[in-house]
C-alpha cells in the first residue's frame, strides 16, 4: 500500500527510453487532471551523486548499499510525502535497476531483497524492454558515464535479459509488472500504451 497516491515505476535498460517515455506519461497524466510527480533514481541528493558519477570508484557490496540509502532517504523526503496527499509519483529507475546492475557486480540477489525489504512496492513497475543494439546506440549518443553502460551490444544484450528474469521475479514476489518492448515505435507510442495500463490502476 502507498497510502491515497498511486506509485508508478519505469525501469529498464540505459537508452531504452524511461527517461523520455516518464516525461511523456506524466505530460499525459497531468492533461487528465492529476498531480504528478516526475521523479528518478539515483536521486540529486549528494548520496544519489556519489551513485551515478561513481560507478567506477564504488563498486559490489558499497555501490549496492549507497543505491538503496538513496532510495530510502528518497522515499522519505520525496515519494511518501507525495503520496500521502494523493499525488501520482512516477519514478525512473528503482529496485529493479538493483536486481540488474548490482548483481551484474556480483551481488547476491538475496542480500539485495534483504537490503531493499523496508521499500514501499509500486502500485505499477513497467520495465521497457528493447533491441539492445539500439538501447546502446542511443546511450552512447547521449553520453555515458556509468561503468555498467560502456558495453557494447552484447553487454546490452546480457543487460536486456537480466530485466526481464527480474520482472518475473518481481511478479513472483507479489509486484504488479508490465514489460513492455518499445520495438521500432515512437516515444509517443510507447507512453500511449503504457497510459492505458497506468490509468486502470489510478483512483
Ligand atoms: N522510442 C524511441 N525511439 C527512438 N528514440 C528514442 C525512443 N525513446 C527514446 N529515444 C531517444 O533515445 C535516447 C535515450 O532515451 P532516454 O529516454 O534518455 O533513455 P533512458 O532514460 O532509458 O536511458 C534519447 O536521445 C531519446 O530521445
Ligand atoms: C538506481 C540505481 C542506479 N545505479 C547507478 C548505476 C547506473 O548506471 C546509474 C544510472 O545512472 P543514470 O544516469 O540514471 O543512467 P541512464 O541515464 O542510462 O538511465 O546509477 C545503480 O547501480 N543501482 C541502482 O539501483
Amino acid at each position: 500500500m502507498t497510502g491515497p497516491g498511486r506509485f508508478i515505476v519505469i525501469d529498464g535498460p540505459s537508452g531504452v527510453g524511461k527517461t523520455t517515455t516518464t516525461a511523456l506519461l506524466c505530460d499525459r497524466l497531468a492533461e487528465g487532471g492529476w498531480e504528478v510527480v516526475a521523479t528518478k533514481e539515483p536521486t540529486q541528493s549528494t548520496l544519489g551523486s556519489t551513485a551515478r558519477y561513481g560507478t567506477d570508484e564504488y563498486r559490489g557490496l558499497t555501490l549496492a548499499c549507497l543505491v538503496a540509502a538513496d532510495r530510502y532517504h528518497h522515499l522519505e523526503r520525496e515519494i511518501r510525502p507525495a503520496l500521502a496527499v494523493g499525488k501520482v509519483v512516477v519514478c525512473d529507475r528503482y529496485l529493479a535497476t538493483s536486481l540488474v546492475l548490482q548483481r551484474l557486480d556480483g551481488v547476491e540477489p538475496d542480500f539485495l531483497w534483504a537490503i531493499n525489504r523496508h521499500i514501499d512496492r509500486p502500485d505499477l513497475t513497467v520495465i521497457l524492454t528493447g533491441d539492445p543494439a539500439s538501447s546502446r546506440a542511443r546511450a552512447a549518443a547521449r553520453g555515458i558515464h556509468s561503468r555498467f553502460h560502456r558495453g557494447g551490444e552484447d553487454a546490452g544484450r546480457t543487460e536486456n535479459d537480466l530485466y526481464l528474469r527480474v520482472a518475473t521475479e518481481l511478479s513472483e514476489a507479489g509486484f504488479p509488472v508490465l514489460v513492455h518492448d518499445v520495438r521500432d515505435h515512437r516515444p509517443e507510442q510507447v507512453a500511449a500504451a503504457i497510459f492505458d495500463q497506468v490509468r486502470a490502476r489510478l483512483p
